[in-house]
């Protein structure tokens, strides 16, 4: 959240004032201690204010959920009734006092009277206890049925995110960021954490208010009473205390460090903990070398090594002296201060009663009535809602066409062309375009292989093709139609496409496969005969759980504290890194099971659900008549075009040759686009070369492209040679 309009610009003297502290470069708002105060308060409450459409749109929101709309009033009235009893129950005790005083000079007793006193005060106690109760047994339903309700919400409003606006809402919302490492339970529970705080901050000033009037009308009568009630009341009405503010006592703050020896420090310390680095680590045997340069570092900054939070500890001796809280320390026992001055000038006419000041001083009791740390959590939970909120309110970039393609399904079944007119792109973020003035045909049912250097824009074509992103200027037709005006789901329907950097997908191997069609992922035989088509069917099954397995389970077991010795739970190895502790509850590790990069584009491969594979040799023809038949048969004409973005780039050399000869039979008349940096197996075959550099460099066959004598034919003599 924003403290204030405007960009963070430490370079601004005028507005930043620059401490030095260690190895950390502090720069703090420059703000007298009256503005700090003010902004202060106003940094608390003016996200509060407004956020009270965000609010009352949450509230609908909860009132909406069918278990909540009974629960939630009922918790409420539950908790305005116990914020009542304690000043019932203070003019109770009121009243019982003014009787104990009254039998004291009169020395005589009045038995209904303390009967009905004391009855009432113990039913009050017992309200209390009951309402208590209630409340205990209604908030963790409301909490839970919140958090699901939120939990769904989110998921949905995440799912139908486009490339482009999901990562540029990863990059500035906490939200989705957290919900990829499974910290959404931090906002979804922030939904109710903002409710119980608004109850709770209600309920205080009920209290606080209720408390007054029956504090104000028992001492009505009793000579300087009001005072004193008001002079307990005072300290109320004075700024909050200082919790809650920022680390460093300023509000606008921010640190850095440029220290070269504590950045090495930092980096080192990752590469030793970071697991991803740990082969290399080993292999490199990197231990001595490692040891002896953090030495080094960390004995040349010497004791400034520390990070900028432990400042936090130092820097908070300073609000204990703050005018404010020794204001408010005082506010505390003036009271009792004017009470005996009061009887020192005047021992005779004892104003109010030593029990009533008692009386009146437990009543306003701060602990009872603290607000100021609920107001400093509740704007960091309206933060988080916000983001929540936000995520439903990101519109894609990509956006939906009304035309449904194709117009008659049978034609896939002979491929989609496609053509780009003077297409450039530049990704969002970038300077540079990753095309330029693109233009090119592909006939359907051509094969067409894009070649070109890292980098040169292969992968982009098809992010363009299948509307990924939107070329930023130029037109792509698909079957003479802009691709604009095409329903997306028809589009993606009507195209398979494999990516390079395929995903595995945190779900079991079964889902991983399934998904490569959602509308038959959940026939088992199926998924098992895509498995068999590849050879990767033998190798699931000698997994743990054969195709119930999950690579990496996204689940973590709990635990506490172990018996010493534990090194495996519920058949799981125990891993107690940090890595693995949410919330400061411990955690079981997660199982993963390691598959080489091979098996996983394997794996990936299988997903193709669109393949006709009647043209194969025996193995595969067997299939055929099972799973991929059955499944080419029922959406045979749903995808006209086959995209492969460097698809063998993990398979060995035998496997690759296998699996383009393989494409290459099964493709029958659809379309099929490669984008590869490897000559040689593929492009010999293709109908359609296009040489990419940013822009088409050459386009023909291989026989043309070798006569012109151009980059491709050098690249392709280069390629040769080494073989040669
Ligand atoms: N998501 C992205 N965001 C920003 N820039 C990108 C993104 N993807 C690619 N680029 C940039 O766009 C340019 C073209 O990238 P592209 O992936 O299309 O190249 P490529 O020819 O497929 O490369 P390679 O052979 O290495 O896969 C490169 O400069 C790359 O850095």
């Amino acid at each position: 959240m924003k403290a204030h309009p405007g960009e963070f610009d430490h370079k601004d003297t005028r507005r930043f004032k620059h401490t030095r502290i260690g190895i950390w470069d502090l720069y703090e708002e420059r703000q007298t201690l009256a503005r700090k105060r003010v902004s202060s308060i106003l940094q608390t409450y003016t996200p509060i204010i407004y956020s009270v459409p965000l609010l009352v749109r949450m509230l609908k929101d909860v009132l909406s959920i069918k278990r909540c709309s009974m629960l939630l009033p009922a918790y409420l009235v539950v908790e305005v009734l116990a914020s009542l009893i304690p000043a019932v129950s203070l003019w109770y005790s009121g009243q019982l006092l003014r009787l104990i005083e009254s039998v004291m000079e009169a020395r005589t007793v009045d038995t209904t009277v303390l009967v009905h006193f004391a009855a009432a005060h113990i039913i009050c106690a017992v309200a209390m206890r009951f309402l208590k109760y209630s409340r205990d047994c209604m908030m963790p339903r409301l909490s839970l049925y919140i958090k699901q309700f939120y939990n769904e919400r989110m998921l949905l409003s995440a799912v139908r995110l486009d490339l482009p606006a999901f990562q540029t809402l990863y990059h500035s919302s906490h939200a989705v960021h957290d919900l990829s490492i499974g910290l959404a339970h931090w906002y979804t529970s922030s939904i109710w954490a903002t409710i119980e705080m608004l109850t709770d901050i209600a309920i205080i000033l009920l209290r606080l208010l209720s408390c007054l009037l029956v504090l104000s009308t028992v001492m009505w009568e009793q000579q300087d009473g009001l005072l004193l009630v008001v002079l307990s009341f005072l300290q109320y009405l004075l700024p909050w205390d200082s919790t809650g503010k920022a680390v460093v006592g300023s509000l606008v703050w921010a640190a850095t460090t440029t220290n070269e020896n504590f950045i090495c420090m930092q980096g080192l310390k990752e590469l030793i903990t970071g697991p991803s680095h740990r082969r290399e680590f080993v292999a490199g045997n990197f231990s001595e070398h490692i040891s002896a340069r953090f030495r080094e570092a960390s004995q040349r900054i010497g004791h400034d090594a520390v990070e900028f939070p432990e400042l936090k500890r130092f820097r908070s001796f300073k609000d204990c002296l703050s005018i404010t809280f020794i204001i408010r320390e005082t506010m505390h026992v003036l009271p009792q201060i004017v009470f005996s001055v009061r009887v020192v000038k005047n021992p005779m006419a004892t104003p109010v009663s030593l029990a009533s000041l008692i009386w009146i001083k437990q009543a306003f009791d701060p602990s009872y009535f603290s607000i100021s740390s609920r107001f400093s959590t509740l704007a960091t939970n309206l933060a988080r809602i916000r983001d929540l909120y936000e995520i439903e309110n990101i519109r894609n970039r990509v956006v939906d066409g009304t035309e449904p393609f194709p117009e008659n399904q049978q034609s896939l079944a002979n491929g989609i062309s496609v053509e780009f007119k003077d297409v450039s792109f530049q990704y969002p973020g970038r300077d540079r375009c990753a095309l330029r003035n693109v233009s090119f045909k592909i006939e359907a049912g051509q094969l067409c292989v894009i070649v070109g250097v890292n980098g040169s824009g292969k992968s982009t074509i098809l992010n363009l093709i299948s509307r990924i992103y939107d070329p930023t200027e130029g037109t792509i037709l698909i079957d003479d139609r802009d691709i604009k005006t095409l329903k997306l789901a028809d589009l993606r329907a009507a195209m398979s496409i494999l990516f390079q950097d395929y995903s595995q997908f945190p779900l079991s191997m079964r889902e991983n496969i399934g998904l490569g069609n959602p509308a038959l992922a959940r026939e088992d035989d199926k998924v098992r005969e895509a498995a068999r088509l590849g050879d990767a069917e033998d190798f699931i099954d000698e997994l743990p759980r054969g195709f119930d397995t999950y690579l990496d389970c996204p689940v973590y077991n709990y635990h506490g504290d172990l018996p010493e010795g534990t090194t495996t739970l519920f058949g799981h190895p125990v891993d107690s890194s940090s890595r693995n502790v949410i919330g400061g509850v411990r955690t079981a590790g997660a199982p993963g099971i390691q598959i080489s990069r091979g098996q996983a584009q394997r794996l990936a491969m299988y997903v193709l659900p669109y393949l006709d594979f009647s043209g194969l040799d025996m193995d595969y023809s067997n299939s055929s008549r099972t799973f991929m038949r059955s499944l080419v048969s029922e959406t045979e004409s749903s995808a006209g075009m086959l995209l492969f973005d460097e698809p063998s780039a993990s398979l060995d050399p035998t496997a690759e040759h296998g699996l383009f000869e393989r494409l290459r039979k099964l493709r029958g008349n659809k379309t099929m686009i490669f984008s590869t940096h490897r000559f040689g197996n593929l492009t010999r075959y293709a109908d359609l070369i296009l040489y990419i550099d940013e822009t088409v460099q050459e386009k023909g066959t291989h026989d043309e492209l070798m006569k012109k004598g151009g980059e491709y034919a050098r690249i392709w003599n280069l390629q040769a040679k080494s073989f040669i």
